[in-house]
């Protein structure tokens, strides 16, 4: 399973998984109203670090995200907010880079009204419903995703930490389409700042299945 540390800010932090954790994916908040806002003067900074990193946008404009891919040197972008089909084919036809489409999930999933983004998504998020967009550390009833119904693989979010090990190894094999996960709050000291001792573990134990 693939492993996405999202909510990177200190760099310092950010050094010690790359470092010690090599996730497959770092994730940088690009959506001013967070707790994990990275601001502009760390473009550089971030950029230069040997991970892929992925941009975590909440309704921004295409301008905006292109901006953000130069400064931040991103490789994928992650959607987070109520983007509409066709934004989300003009983002993947105007950048070409691996385009992350989150579902908010409430108490169940209306998997027709996903059929429109699939040309455009390389993979589905799905995360916990929050009026704050993300980063809620709630999760959301995964068994509903056993009705997955499409080809493109997906990530599993909202309020994912250390002591979910054993379920994920549980559900995994309900999920054939579970990628990996993505994980944020869970593994916090403060907003932005991560345990990596806890991350080391929680990857020790899931990503190998
Ligand atoms: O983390 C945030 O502050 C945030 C704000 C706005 C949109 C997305 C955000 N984070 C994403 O939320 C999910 C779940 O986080 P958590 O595990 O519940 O804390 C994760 O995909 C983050 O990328």
């Amino acid at each position: 399973m693939k492993l996405k540390v999202c909510g990177m800010r200190d760099l310092d932090n950010c050094q010690r998984l790359i470092a010690e954790v090599q996730p497959d994916w770092m994730g940088i908040i690009l959506y001013p109203p967070s707790p994990r806002y990275v601001p502009q003067h760390l473009a550089a900074h971030i950029q230069g670090l040997q991970v892929e990193k992925v941009g975590v946008f909440v309704n921004e404009s295409l301008e905006n995200i292109k901006k953000n891919i130069v400064d931040f040197g991103l490789s994928a972008l992650q959607l987070h907010g109520t983007e509409a089909p066709e934004f989300v084919e003009n983002v993947k036809n105007e950048t070409m880079l691996e385009v992350l489409k989150v579902i908010s999930v409430k108490d169940k999933i209306n998997w027709t009204l996903l059929e429109k983004y699939l040309p455009w998504t390389d993979y589905f998020l799905f995360d916990t419903y929050t009026k704050q967009h993300g980063g809620s550390g709630k999760q959301f009833n995964w068994n509903l995703l056993e009705d997955y119904p499409f080809e493109p693989p997906f990530l599993l979010s909202g309020g994912i930490g250390p002591d979910d090990a054993n379920t994920l190894k549980q559900v995994k094999p309900k999920l054939p389409k579970m990628a990996g996960v993505d994980i944020n709050s869970g593994f916090e000291i403060s907003p932005g700042l991560k345990e990596i001792e806890k991350i080391k573990g929680f990857k020790r134990k899931v990503v190998s299945c």
